[in-house]
């Protein structure tokens, strides 16, 4: 195994040993490389899973959940009012203040939609992802879009700054555009890396500043182009946040769990 597959999965168990509850009811299940890690971590727990149903976030988190014998329940035949104890999930890119990047494996909506339902979100990745800012080693942001709409999209991105938009393809050219789980399409947007609260706080004000945005205003002003589904970029309230909010979770996780080069694993937890 080499040193990156070994990295995300010590993250994963260090995160499944913290925050899989005792006698978890409800837990949502990610999509990519580094969650396969967290459901071989659930498995190696060696608790009894009979009565815990696994959120999927697509068509490969659904597979993942059943092929380890869990049990998957869609999200939307999860019973009206029901919280996840948690929800664990891979990232693309997430900063000092873990707002993420990801849809880099062509799922955003039904992680977000998850990632949202759960007391806790719980961010597994290796040290790759981790920056200060986001788009300084990942360089676009994926947004999930309805494919009507997809040249409009591509325009709107452009004014707001984007360069070169692209809809994604499948591997195989032949096959055309990528398709979701929803059958949308998906925009990969490159922008210039985004300020945090951080450079914020030291004296820039607003956005757009030379180029240069702050996180939460691009994935409004992204989110709010007609056509545009979601936006990959998770950013907002954490879990405890939201809850005094009145909602149930928020967007960005709790805490994230990176694995390093040399084996350890660095652990974030949100500023709340
Ligand atoms: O957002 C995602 C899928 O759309 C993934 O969580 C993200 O791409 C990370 O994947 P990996 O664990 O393979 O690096």
């Amino acid at each position: 195994m080499s040193s990156v597959e070994e990295a995300k999965r010590a993250a994963a168990t260090t995160a499944v040993a913290n925050h899989y509850p005792k006698n978890a009811q409800w837990v949502g299940i990610g999509s990519g490389t580094t969650i396969v890690y967290v459901v071989e971590a659930i498995k190696a727990l060696g608790v009894d899973t009979s009565a815990t149903r696994y959120v999927p976030t697509g068509y490969q988190s659904r597979q993942l959940i059943v092929n380890a014998g869990l049990t998957a329940v869609e999200f939307d035949a999860i019973p009206r009012g029901t919280v996840l104890d948690v929800a664990f999930d891979g990232a693309d890119e997430v900063d000092d203040e873990l707002n993420c990047i990801k849809g880099g494996g062509a799922c955003l909506f039904q992680e977000k939609l998850v990632a949202m339902q759960a007391k806790e979100f719980i961010c597994v990745a290796d040290s790759r992802k981790l920056q200060s800012r986001l788009l300084t080693n990942w360089k676009y942001i994926p947004i999930e879009v309805a494919p009507i709409a997809a040249f409009r999209v591509l325009r709107k991105l452009t004014e707001l700054g984007s360069i070169n938009p692209t809809i994604r393809s499948n591997s195989n050219p032949k096959e055309g555009n990528l398709k979701t789980d929803q059958d949308f399409f998906l925009i990969d947007a490159p922008f210039p890396p985004m300020l945090i609260q951080a450079d914020l706080d030291g004296g820039l004000n607003g956005t757009g500043t030379g180029g240069v945005w702050e996180v939460a205003r691009l994935a409004r002003e992204i989110k709010q182009i007609a056509g545009v589904l979601e936006v990959g970029i998770f950013y907002g309230q954490t879990g405890p946040q939201a809850t005094a909010a009145g909602g149930v979770g928020g967007q960005r996780p709790v805490a994230a769990y990176f694995g390093m080069p040399d084996g350890s694993v660095s652990v974030r937890n949100a500023i709340q």
